[in-house]
């Protein structure tokens, strides 16, 4: 057995999408059974793709195998590219190229198009059709090898070049970890040593006197998070990983069964430069690897003949480089129930990791976001030395740092060299119709960078004290396991709300809990209903709007509960000083109907949406309105709401976007108008406009009043207001809320059921719904048993109903046409009043569960 068979072994397992193929396909391996084969050939595409997941990094802390470092070669050839509208189809593109020194680079004749880090995308293949798709969240390739033996390559290569990226990756961290101060790492408390804000600034001529940043930098330390938790949380994370560590080692234990007599292909494959076309004489351009290329005839030659006859455990007649591997790779280890134990704890483990990383992450952004501020308000900011953090990225100065050296996946320029558009694009959408693509404006960039630093110079608001919970009951379940992939394939066309999927997918709260979070910041509505001026009382109105949408940023792991029909929800919040009710109205098409009161305003909106499958994204298209009343105004504005796209629905690098345009009108007074653009990441943008929101304010004539805009994730700032503020940002994150389904603290208190409010509840409430509460307690199996069990009721009772030729009419909602003649759902104003009398146990409940 060869020395590097530990790594390469598992860089075999993650290749696993190719497990036996030739000649006939096997169906993806994470995709559950589906009975109905379906001839339609956009189900066909669905079902023969396969994210290809991310192997075990290894964590090496001195054992015996030492991982695998050698760097992997480089790769070039052709690979075809499919383009967009108008040049739809497969195009050849000239020289993609994967680099060197763990770099992957695709490039055209010396000219660059784009790049992105293999390491860090999502990497889904197609074995039928040789296709590869390299989703990096803004960047997003589509290729196709010419035939099995270059996509094999090409697979494994990339692979190659994602597995040494890891392994680099966490050897740096295991290096990192180690030079933490020892107090440190031993769990002690002592204080760490002061932040050097010279060092950190990147600058040794600060002026030391300078009372006014010294001032500033004191008052930003002293409402810094508390610093030892950072390194408590590292701390934390060092101890988990250590046990990461071990519990990986203990499933390869497990697994020794599975001896890696294959290892040798795939080793050839990765650390050879290979160049997948003919020889041809060399160009005077660029050149992006280095030492040998191999000509695709070389390599193949090298791979069936030399090498796999030189192995003495292979046999001598391979015919191809496919039917070598497919013969030789086994299918997933059917995994004993101490390996799934093993499993399961890895990825308990893995999300405390992933929450203290994002703690320490988010507090350093804060921490470094406040030193720019610091270094830019006093004139010493040296032109690109911290303003733009993606500006030298690239640099080539200097031993490579892991970002230096990521592997990067260059595209080559969209120039066609050989015009044909040779397909048609297989793969569409499951529906119609266009998305829309909200291009930026002209100079926003900057514009939003400034707003960007203003916002995170103002401190959060005092969040208003409730009394209510602060954690839930138990942490969320583990679901990578769950089949996605089945699940939406065996669904597509249905809406998602109507879709049942195993509570272990769901999250403790419903889409009528959903809505009410919606007023998480309803302050705004409390200050829009005391600003005189209307202009200005917009700004506010639109911060609101916006707001409502900075959830998505922690919540794109589970899926609200779908209501069944008659279900209703109350939430009381004497702290903000409204009180709110919904309804699930109607199931066909689902519609959640929605209404609150206060002082200050009056809040409803009916959620209905349609969603579009994309194959790996979800466009959710909401098409109700919103409405808010200010009464000392007598202002209702209705706005509409936007597209919020699921990127990578079927993996675990799912996030949320949300893009398209919102109009603010007031019914009662034209006297302004708002437009809200929430831009939509640009193609071969960097992240720097990821969720940025631009809006501004218009009179009657079309003249710009105001002007505001930021990122729905991280606060609005409006410069044109007579004081120039930042008029939203969103509250922090509680202690743990990765744990705890990325819940705000609003959200956790949505499902609280005290004593005191239980009897004063219909029995119909979302509060009493059985699973909800099971999944909230950790009782998944139990959960997801209860949740068949009322969806059958639902069903039943649907079918009684049928029978005698009714129809359920809502209790506390009626329908009635908008000022547009469109369909909307309205309080009856009947709920109050029965709970104050004669009180919801003493009336007649439908039984829901
Ligand atoms: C397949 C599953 C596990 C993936 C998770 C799906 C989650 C992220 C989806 C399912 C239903 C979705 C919600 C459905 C409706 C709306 C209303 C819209 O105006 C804002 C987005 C919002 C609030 C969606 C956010 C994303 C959402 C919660």
């Amino acid at each position: 057995m060869d020395s590097h068979g530990s790594s390469l072994n598992r860089s075999q397992s993650l290749a696993s999408g190719l497990e036996k193929t030739s000649p006939t396909w096997h169906k993806p391996s994470h995709s559950r059974s589906s009975s109905t084969v379906s001839s339609r050939h956009s189900r066909q595409m669905i079902k023969d793709w396969e994210v290809i997941d991310d192997f075990p990094v290894e964590m090496h802390s001195g054992g015996d195998n030492p991982p695998d470092m050698t760097t992997p070669g480089i790769c070039e050839g052709y690979l075809l590219k499919r383009r967009k509208w108008p040049l739809k189809g497969w195009h050849k593109v000239r020289n993609e190229k994967l680099g060197s020194c763990a770099t992957a680079k695709i490039n055209k004749i010396g000219r660059v198009q784009g790049s992105l880090d293999v390491s860090l995308s999502v990497m889904s293949i197609n074995k039928k059709s040789n296709r590869i798709d390299l989703d990096a969240g803004d960047i997003l390739y589509h290729m196709k090898a010419k035939n099995h033996e270059l996509f094999y390559i090409w697979v494994t290569k990339l692979q190659a070049h994602r597995f040494f990226k890891k392994n680099e990756a966490a050897h740096l961290h295991g290096g990192l970890v180690q030079t933490l101060p020892h107090s440190a790492a031993a769990g002690q408390t002592n204080p760490p040593p002061p932040l050097c804000v010279q060092s950190s600034a990147g600058g040794s001529d600060l002026p030391a006197a300078n009372t006014a940043v010294n001032h500033k930098v004191s008052a930003w330390l002293r409402q810094s998070h508390d610093p030892d938790a950072c390194v408590q949380e590292l701390n934390r994370c060092h101890l988990d990983l250590s046990e990461l560590n071990r519990l990986i080692q203990r499933l390869q234990a497990l697994e020794v069964g599975q001896a890696f007599t294959n290892g040798d292909l795939q080793r050839i494959i990765s650390i050879q430069n290979l160049s997948l076309e003919k020889p041809k004489k060399p160009k005077s351009g660029k050149m992006w690897g280095h030492s040998r290329t191999l000509s695709r005839v070389e390599a193949l030659g090298m791979l069936s003949s030399s090498h796999l006859h030189s192995s003495s455990h292979l046999g001598a007649s391979v015919p191809s480089i496919p039917d070598y591997v497919y013969s030789q790779l086994s299918p997933p280890p059917a995994t004993s129930p101490e390996g799934k134990k093993i499993q399961q704890d890895i990825c308990a483990m893995s999300l405390r990791v992933l929450a203290s990383l994002k703690m320490v992450h988010e507090t350093l952004s804060q921490e470094r976001q406040k030193l720019q501020e610091v270094w830019d308000s006093n004139n010493i900011h040296q032109s690109n030395a911290l303003a733009e953090p993606a500006a030298g990225r690239h640099s080539s100065n200097g031993p490579p740092s892991v970002a230096d050296s990521a592997a990067e996946y260059f595209d080559a320029s969209d120039d066609i060299l050989c015009g044909s558009s040779s397909e048609v694009s297989e793969e569409s959408g499951l529906s119609d119709g266009s998305t829309t693509n909200s291009e930026p404006e002209e100079g926003h960039a900057s514009a939003t960078r400034k707003y960007r630093a203003s916002i995170s110079r103002t401190p959060n608001s005092v969040v208003p004290k409730s009394r209510g919970r602060r954690t839930l009951p138990a942490h969320c379940p583990d679901n990578s396991h769950v089949g996605l992939m089945a699940i939406l394939y065996n669904n597509i066309g249905k809406d998602l709300a109507r879709v049942s999927m195993p509570a272990a997918l769901n999250e403790p709260v419903n889409l009528l809990q959903r809505l009410c979070e919606e007023l998480e910041y309803s302050e705004l509505l409390d200050t829009a209903n005391s600003t005189t001026d209307p202009y200005q009382r917009m700004v506010y109105i639109a911060a609101f709007a916006i707001s409502g949408y900075s959830t998505a940023t922690f919540r794109n792991r589970y899926k609200p509960f779908n209501p069944v029909l008659g279900e209703t929800y109350e939430c009381v919040r004497e702290d903000r000083g409204f009180r709110f009710i919904s309804e699930q109205v109607c199931h066909h098409p689902p519609i959640s109907a929605c209404h609150a009161d206060s002082d200050s305003f009056t809040f409803w909106q009916d959620q209905r949406w349609k969603n579009k499958f994309w194959g790996k994204s979800l466009e959710i298209l909401p098409t109700g309105m919103v409405n808010v009343t200010l009464p000392r105004y007598g202002d209702h504005y209705e706005w509409n709401k936007v597209v919020t796209c699921i990127h990578n629905v079927l993996s675990q690098q799912r996030y949320l976007e949300h893009y398209g345009e919102v109009t603010i009108r007031n019914l009662k007074s034209n006297v302004c108008t708002c437009k809200i653009t929430f831009v939509k990441s640009r193609y071969w943008g960097s992240d720097t406009n990821k969720n940025e929101v631009q809006g501004t304010v218009l009179d009657q004539s079309g003249s710009v009043i105001h002007r505001f805009g930021g990122l729905w994730h991280e606060g609005i700032f409006c410069d044109t207001l007579p004081t120039p503020k930042c008029v939203w940002k969103p509250n922090p994150q509680p202690k743990d809320y990765l744990l705890y389904y990325g819940f705000s603290t609003f959200a956790m208190e949505l499902n609280e059921l005290t004593p005191d409010l239980r009897p004063l509840l219909p029995l119909t409430d979302s509060r009493l719904r059985p699973d909800q509460r099971m999944l909230e307690e950790g009782k998944v199996e139990e959960a997801d048993l209860k949740k068949d069990e009322i969806e059958g009721i639902q069903r039943e009772r649907r079918k009684e109903l049928g029978k005698k030729g009714e129809e359920h009419a809502p209790r506390f909602f009626k329908k009635a046409k908008d000022s547009c003649g469109r369909d909307v759902w309205l309080a009856n104003g009947t709920y109050w009043k029965l709970r104050e009398n004669p009180g919801f146990a003493h009336t007649e409940n439908i039984k829901l569960w």
